[in-house]
């Protein structure tokens, strides 16, 4: 397993937003699902070592996410909510700018192939303060991507995007899929059927569902997906 996940928990203040969760998570989409403030973009900057945790453990291909943060981050790509870009960069350039970061050979190789996955060719000779937001997202996982990390970090990848463009951006989150560990948080339904393998539902910091879909339906009377989260967060 890629990523393992024992006893987490994140105390803001007098706040606990993450509960002390367990799982583990190996090659496929995992959807990180739960109701707004249940601690899912916590739970993936504790797992991408940008903050840490109060209590607990977690580790990503092996390295402790306390003692090897380097490690971790060598191995992972994270693309978070809020998708801080460099807007005055073009779009090539900002990406010569994260392989630079991540020490990569071949850099010019592998910046082409990535723009050519992520659909960017279009625009990038662009600047990224002149994408549209959709594009922009997708300069975000090409960064996330960049140096080819065995473990995805996606919080809602698909926030703000077209329907055209959300069919592109989920066909390149089920093929990368194949191959890596992907974390993947939304709050559309439809994503997480059209996409993901196995489902967590978290609530309150505590997670309340762990299966894949396919037994998550067949446990529920084949419910929808939307009617069990509401009736496991509400
Ligand atoms: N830096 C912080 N300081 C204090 N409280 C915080 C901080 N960051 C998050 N929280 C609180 O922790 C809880 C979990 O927040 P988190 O952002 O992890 O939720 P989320 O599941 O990602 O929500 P959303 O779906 O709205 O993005 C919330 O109650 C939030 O207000």
């Amino acid at each position: 397993m890629s990523i393992r996940v024992d006893a987490l928990t994140k105390i803001y203040g007098q706040q606990k937003a993450v509960d002390g969760i367990s799982f583990e998570a190996g090659v496929g989409v995992l959807g990180f699902l739960g109701p707004n403030g249940a601690g899912k973009s916590t739970t993936m900057k504790m797992l991408t070592c940008f903050i840490p945790q109060t209590s607990g453990t977690a580790s990503v291909c092996g390295f402790d996410i306390s003692k090897d943060p380097l490690s971790v981050k060598r191995n992972i790509g994270y693309l978070p909510e809020s998708n801080p870009l460099y807007t005055d960069m073009y779009v090539k350039e900002s990406m010569a700018f994260v392989a630079g970061i991540h020490g990569l050979h071949n850099a010019d190789r592998r910046i082409a192939e990535v723009i050519d996955q992520t659909g960017l060719g279009p625009e990038q000779h662009k600047k990224i303060g002149q994408l549209s937001k959709g594009y922009r997202q997708r300069v975000g996982l090409a960064q996330a991507i960049l140096h080819d990390p065995q473990v995805l970090i996606l919080d809602e990848p698909t926030s703000g995007l077209d329907p055209n463009q959300l069919i592109g951006i989920r066909q390149l989150i089920t093929d990368l899929g194949k191959t890596k560990t992907i974390i993947l948080s939304t709050h559309i339904m439809q994503e997480v059927e059209a996409v993901c393998g196995r489902v967590i539902i978290i609530n309150k910091g505590t997670i309340v569902a762990n299966d894949t879909l396919a037994d998550l339906r067949s446990n529920n009377k084949g419910d929808s997906l939307e009617h069990i989260f509401i009736g496991l967060t509400n």
